[in-house]
């Protein structure tokens, strides 16, 4: 695969957004150790980054305690004007952080830009949300007494990302920790440090005082369970697999603190007879191809009922077959490279079973040409619920598709999973968008669109996809704590 990233990190108008040291108190931490940083269409390697050991978490942990008792008591408002002006920064800079993640997530340049605006609006929208942490008052049971509920923040925080969304996942949690006046120490992905890194530069640029966002690079399990270990964090954010969410819940047990998990998705994308075909195909291709197919929202069990199904499956098949695969720095691409080797392993064992199983292939389904991380756009259909496929989330670009015959049945077969993100629902009745959503158990369902995400919007699964919600006013809840006081004997 030809098409080295190098020459478009030379080109950023900022190289100090290119960051190798790890990120403590304000101040850049460089280690003899590091961790290489891969750019997953090439194999090149891009950067060297900083491998913190156990002592520097245990550092950076003692300066957010310190950060934590000045930054509680900043106005609210003030908080706000930093995350606006972190926000602000990352705007000015889109195109240099786009570029950054490009060369080490790999996905398409387009779909890059439009994670840093994402990313950015997490941090407008907690700047807001951050002035509205509204307590209660509550009418009293007890003589002369005034009863109130305050909300305050939680403490130090840690967020372990993933390497999927490497900015947006970030800001998504930081916004609401920093908002509601909690310090947080990230992990980021080791595939994705150099993203988490510029987002450090561009706080440290908008005045966030040291020790309030900190970023600790390195490799995930060592690092993570010495965060956990520290009784002084109160609250854990992660995304990623349900299996590592698990692990890190019973990290967190000796301690007890709040968890917010985003774990895997397995989403059903259902298509009834009377969906337009259309519009049904063209949201299917973006809920399933979005992000290379590397998505917790993506399209993993398409359901199609019985009358619209060969159409279905021929026209989706001739849109998948369109899909340009490339390195993410070429124009026109759709598919960049899997960010890591394990997902085209996954693909290729998922597309030879469900085939073993009776699957037919309808589009792609042969290794790419350009070999590496690169996965051809696939399509299977005749899949049934029983297929590996089926059961667990692809996580790359291979689409699978099952028939169904009536309403009953496909919303069982939706359910019947462990899994409970996001499903998309293609109807033109009304009744029957409202019968069905009401009976999905997930935590996200989208009607005739594929695109339903945004910082307002209560991000989150039910299920073994996850605990608690990002995004929106409830993100905020998961850094507070509540506080009722009574105040009692008041005199006359
Ligand atoms: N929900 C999401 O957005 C999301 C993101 C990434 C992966 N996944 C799912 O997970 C599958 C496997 O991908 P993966 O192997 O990169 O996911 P993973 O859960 O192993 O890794 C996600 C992130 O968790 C951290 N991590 C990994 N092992 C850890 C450990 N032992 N302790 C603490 N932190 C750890 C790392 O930062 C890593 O990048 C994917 O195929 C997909 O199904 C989901
Ligand atoms: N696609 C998600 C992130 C997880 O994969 C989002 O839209 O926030």
């Amino acid at each position: 695969m030809k098409g080295s990233a190098t020459p478009a990190l030379m080109r950023l108008k900022r190289q100090d957004l290119l960051q190798k040291c790890a990120y403590v108190n304000g101040a850049w931490l460089s280690k003899v150790e590091t961790i290489s940083v891969v750019d997953p269409a090439t194999g090149e390697k891009l950067a060297q980054v900083a491998a913190c050991e156990r002592s520097d978490v245990d550092t950076a942990v003692s300066f957010a305690i310190t950060a934590f008792q000045r930054w509680r008591d900043v106005l609210p408002s003030e908080r706000g004007a930093h995350l606006r002006k972190w926000a602000a920064g990352m705007r000015e800079n889109a195109e240099d952080l786009a570029a950054i993640m490009t060369a080490e997530q790999g996905k398409p340049l387009t779909e890059a830009r439009s994670e840093i605006s994402y990313a950015a609006s997490f941090l407008d929208w907690f700047a807001a949300e951050g002035e509205r942490a509204y307590g209660e008052t509550i009418p009293s049971h007890l003589a002369r007494s005034r009863l109130s509920v305050q909300m305050q923040p939680v403490g130090v925080t840690v967020a372990i990302t993933p390497w999927n969304f490497p900015s947006a996942m970030i800001t998504r949690k930081a916004g609401a920790a920093l908002a509601a006046g909690c310090t947080m120490i990230v992990k980021p992905a080791p595939e994705t440090p150099l993203s988490a890194l510029a987002l450090a530069r561009l706080a440290e640029d908008a005045g966030v005082p040291a020790g309030v966002f900190q970023v600790i690079t390195g490799e995930a399990a060592p690092l993570a369970k010495r965060l956990l270990d520290h009784s002084d964090v109160r609250a854990f954010s992660f995304t990623g697999s349900t299996e590592i969410g698990r692990i890190l819940l019973e990290q967190s047990a000796k301690t007890l603190r709040k968890a917010s998990l985003e774990l895997g998705g397995n989403a059903p994308f259902i298509v009834f007879d009377d969906a337009p075909l259309e519009t049904a195909v063209a949201g299917c291709m973006a809920a399933k191809f979005a992000t290379s197919g590397q998505d917790c929202l993506a399209a993993n069990r398409i359901y199609v009922q019985g009358g619209s199904y060969q159409r279905f499956v021929h026209e989706f098949a001739k849109a998948t077959s369109k899909l340009k695969v490339g390195n993410g720095f070429e124009p026109g691409v759709d598919i960049g490279p899997m960010t890591k080797p394990s997902v085209v392993e996954k693909c290729r064992r998922q597309i030879s079973e469900a085939l073993c199983a009776g699957a037919r292939i309808v589009v792609g389904g042969q290794d790419s040409p350009l070999g590496g991380n690169f996965v051809t756009p696939t399509v299977l259909a005749d899949v049934t619920d029983g297929m590996l496929i089926a059961k667990e989330e692809t996580f790359g670009p291979v689409a699978a598709i099952l028939p169904f015959d009536r309403e009953a049945e496909v919303v069982a077969r939706a359910n019947n999973s462990e899994m409970g993100l996001a499903a998309y629902v293609y109807t033109r009745d009304l009744n029957r968008a409202m019968r069905v959503t009401d009976q999905l158990e997930y935590g996200m369902v989208a009607v005739n669109t594929p695109k339903f995400t945004g910082a307002p919007i209560p991000f989150g699964g039910w299920k073994q996809s996850g605990l608690g919600r990002e995004g929106s006013r409830h993100g905020l809840t998961e850094y507070l704590e509540p506080k009722y006081v009574c105040i009692s004997n008041i005199a006359d």
